[in-house]
Parts: C-alpha cells; sequence; structure tokens
C-alpha cells in the first residue's frame, strides 16, 4: 500500500482536503502517515476509517523521506523550509503542494486535472514529481471556461474578480464576521424602530467602519464588512497586484502554453478585489474570442468541458438564484452564466463564474493528482 504523508491536514485547505478523500474513499488506497509543524507524538486522526498512529514531526527529513507521495497544504513557508532539504537527501517521492511557491518552477506542474490532464500525463512521462495546485482564481476560471480555452477561441480575458475572505484565511473569515456583528450592533436598536431613519443608520454604520475598535486587524486595518478591498496580495511589475500577475502566469503554465507575455501565451489580466463573501470566488469575464462565434456554440463548448461545469441561462431569476456564493458554497458546482455579447461587438463576450475558493480553488486539484498518482 502507497505510503502518503499528510502535512497541513488540520489547516482551513488540509481539512477540505480530508473530508473530500474519506467521501471519495480514497484512504482505501494508502497507508496515511499524519505530520504535525506542533504537535508531534499526540494521536493522529482516523480519517477514512484507518487509524494514524501518532503525529510524525513535520520538520523530520528522514521520516518524511520513508513517503511515497507527499501531500501538504502547511504554507509556502514549509514548503520552503522542508522541500529542498527533502530533494537535497535524495527523496525521489511525489511531492503535491497547496502552496504557491514551487508553482512556476521548471520542475513543477501546475495541476488541474479536468483542463490539463495532456500537461500531466505528458510531465509524468519525463518523470516529474511536483505537483502543485494553482491558485483559487485561476483554477476556478479555467474550470469555469475551459471549454473556450481547449477549442483555442480565447485571444484574450480581462477578469475582475470579486474574492472571498477564506482566500485571506481562516481568521480573515471569522474576522469578516466579527466586522458583521459590530455593523449590527452599532444600530440594532435604530433597526427595531420603523421610523428611524436610514441616512442616521448609515451615518453610524460609516462611523462604527471608521472607528478605531473596529476589528480589521486580519485585512491589514482595513473593513471589509459593508466595503470592498481593491488590492489583493503584494504589488508586483506593471501596477499588478501579486494575485493579478497569477492570472496571466498560471493560466498560462496549466494550459501548456509560452510564459505570460510571451509569443503565444494568451493575455489574461484585471482587477482583483476582496469582498464579503465567505468562501466563494466570484469573477466577471470579458473575453475577447477569436471570431465571431454564435452565442449557442459558446454554451455549448462551456457546459460540455467537465461534470461540474454548468451553463445558468442569462436571465434574472435563474442568475440570482444560482450564480452566487450562497447557492455554490460547499459545492464542487461552477455555475457560468450572464453570457452574452457586449457592446463592443460579436467577438467580445461577458460572463460572470463563482466557484468555491476551498474545493476547486484549492483541495480537489490535489486530491484528483493524489488518485491519478495512484491509478498510474
Ligand atoms: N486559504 C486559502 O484559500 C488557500 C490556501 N492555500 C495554501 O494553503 C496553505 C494553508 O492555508 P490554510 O489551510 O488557510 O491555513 P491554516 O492557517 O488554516 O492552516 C495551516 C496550519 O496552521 C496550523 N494551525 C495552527 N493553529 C491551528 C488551528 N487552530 N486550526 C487549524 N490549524 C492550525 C496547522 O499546522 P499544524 O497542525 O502543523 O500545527 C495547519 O496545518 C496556505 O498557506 C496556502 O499556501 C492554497 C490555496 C487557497
Ligand atoms: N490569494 C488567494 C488565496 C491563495 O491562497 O492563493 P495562492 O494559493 O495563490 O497563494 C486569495 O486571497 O483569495
Amino acid at each position: 500500500m502507497t505510503k502518503l504523508g499528510l502535512v497541513g491536514w488540520r489547516g482551513m485547505v488540509g481539512s477540505v482536503l480530508m473530508q473530500r478523500m474519506a467521501e471519495e474513499g480514497d484512504f482505501a488506497h494508502v497507508e496515511p502517515f499524519y505530520f504535525s509543524t506542533s504537535a508531534a507524538g499526540s494521536a493522529a486522526p482516523a480519517f477514512g476509517g484507518k487509524v494514524g498512529g501518532v503525529l510524525h514531526d513535520a520538520a523530520s527529513i528522514d521520516t518524511l523521506k520513508a513517503m511515497e507521495i507527499i501531500i501538504t497544504c502547511q504554507g509556502g513557508d514549509y514548503t520552503k523550509e522542508v522541500f529542498p532539504k527533502l530533494r537535497a537527501a535524495g527523496w525521489k517521492g511525489h511531492w503535491i503542494d497547496a502552496a504557491s511557491t514551487l508553482r512556476m518552477a521548471d520542475d513543477a506542474v501546475i495541476v488541474l486535472d479536468p483542463v490539463n490532464l495532456d500537461v500531466i500525463k505528458a510531465a509524468q512521462a519525463r518523470g516529474v514529481n511536483n505537483w502543485i495546485g494553482g491558485n483559487c482564481t485561476v483554477s476556478l476560471m479555467l474550470m469555469g471556461l475551459g471549454g473556450l480555452f481547449r477549442a483555442d477561441l480565447v485571444e484574450w480575458v480581462s477578469a475582475m474578480t470579486y474574492q472571498a475572505a477564506s482566500g485571506a484565511g481562516a481568521q480573515n473569515m471569522r474576522e469578516l464576521l466579527a466586522q458583521m456583528g459590530a455593523l449590527h450592533d452599532a444600530v440594532k436598536a435604530e433597526l427595531a424602530d420603523p421610523a428611524s431613519a436610514i441616512l442616521d443608520i448609515d451615518r453610524k454604520v460609516a462611523a462604527t467602519m471608521r472607528s478605531a475598535d473596529f476589528p480589521t486587524k486580519n485585512f491589514r486595518n482595513t473593513p471589509l464588512a459593508g466595503s470592498l478591498i481593491p488590492w489583493i496580495d503584494v504589488p508586483v511589475a506593471d501596477g499588478q497586484s501579486k494575485e493579478e500577475w497569477k492570472g496571466g502566469a498560471e493560466c498560462n503554465k496549466i494550459l501548456g502554453r509560452p510564459p505570460f507575455r510571451s509569443a503565444g501565451s494568451i493575455p489574461i489580466d484585471g482587477l482583483c478585489v476582496r469582498i464579503g463573501a465567505m468562501r466563494c470566488h466570484s469573477q466577471g469575464l470579458t473575453i475577447k474570442l477569436k471570431k465571431d462565434v454564435p452565442l449557442a456554440d459558446v454554451e455549448s463548448l462551456i457546459a460540455a468541458a467537465n461534470p461540474w461545469v454548468k451553463v445558468v441561462p442569462n436571465e434574472r431569476e435563474i442568475s440570482e438564484r444560482e450564480l452566487t456564493p450562497t447557492a455554490v458554497t460547499g459545492t464542487l458546482g461552477v455555475p457560468v452564466g450572464r453570457l452574452h455579447k457586449l457592446a463592443m461587438g460579436p467577438e467580445y463576450l461577458g460572463a460572470f463564474t463563482v466557484g468555491d475558493q476551498l474545493l476547486w480553488g484549492a483541495a480537489e486539484p490535489l486530491r484528483r493528482m493524489l488518485r491519478i498518482l495512484l491509478d498510474a
């Protein structure tokens, strides 16, 4: 039975991964070894009905070296610290990682098999053994639009994102809820009085958001509830944030295209914005098609690309019901809607897509890569 090392299994992404592995019966195919950066020696969990013994030290290269496959959701600092030492010690096993650290490395593949199984298979044949999950926004956009890329119809894409608090981490999700609670508390009495003036309520809400007591530590001192944050991650070149840069860089790599901004790559760019959703990222997309393709054909191509994408008719009621974070959260479905040709011309397509940032955005591509390796 394949020895599988699990690192970061109790974090937010790791917990979603464990839940999905249990649901899909993946533990039946492996001998799991659980690692910890904080509690080595304590009892390991028993996901999938398999008792895992004790927690191993996630910094122990000797123990990690005995694994045939390691999946880590521990984060980039862990990868930076441990991965080079493990390879330097001669470890030849498969490394599956949620962190961005190794994504653009030449000897690593960004995995999203419903979109790039061909790239994964070719890499397996070359002996690649570093398999990295893509950025959540990127993976969710490609799950939605994969059919158009596969048909080579996309000249460029502009993605305007509406990213959930979960992308910033578990503490940020908590802080968003604390902010919502603080805003409600500030105007509770006025809300209970139907005769109160809405502009007084609004003034109090704005004052609460701007007050020094408002809980904003995790969001870099910026309120999110009742507002938004038009910057995600650090600045990079050309006026972009790193999250925006990942759109172009990672999409092209996932699709097996030349590097972003070089000949043959697809320009993909836009603005990434944090909003007060819990764990679903949404994206408003402008797509320049290579030619005028009838809308019905566009819809068929999108719908046929994978079993999880679903075209939502461009109608008000169904869009309000099915094309929202509330409808999608906790599911593997990737609805794509608002599909219509834009006023700029018949090659310009408007679209809106929503996806769970912790499932297809993080855990699911890793889980599926594990199965590809186990089934090889
Ligand atoms: N959040 C996201 O949207 C995405 C994250 N990623 C990547 O995954 C990495 C992990 O992200 P995420 O899961 O959000 O990180 P978490 O902070 O939830 O978990 C990371 C680690 O923190 C330790 N930890 C300390 N206190 C707790 C606690 N109270 N509950 C659970 N774990 C705790 C655990 O390590 P230990 O058990 O060893 O103590 C855990 O494995 C990120 O750094 C990023 O690289 C990738 C895609 C999306
Ligand atoms: N940066 C993403 C989440 C994330 O972890 O991305 P990456 O895996 O590329 O570091 C967000 O804030 O929504």
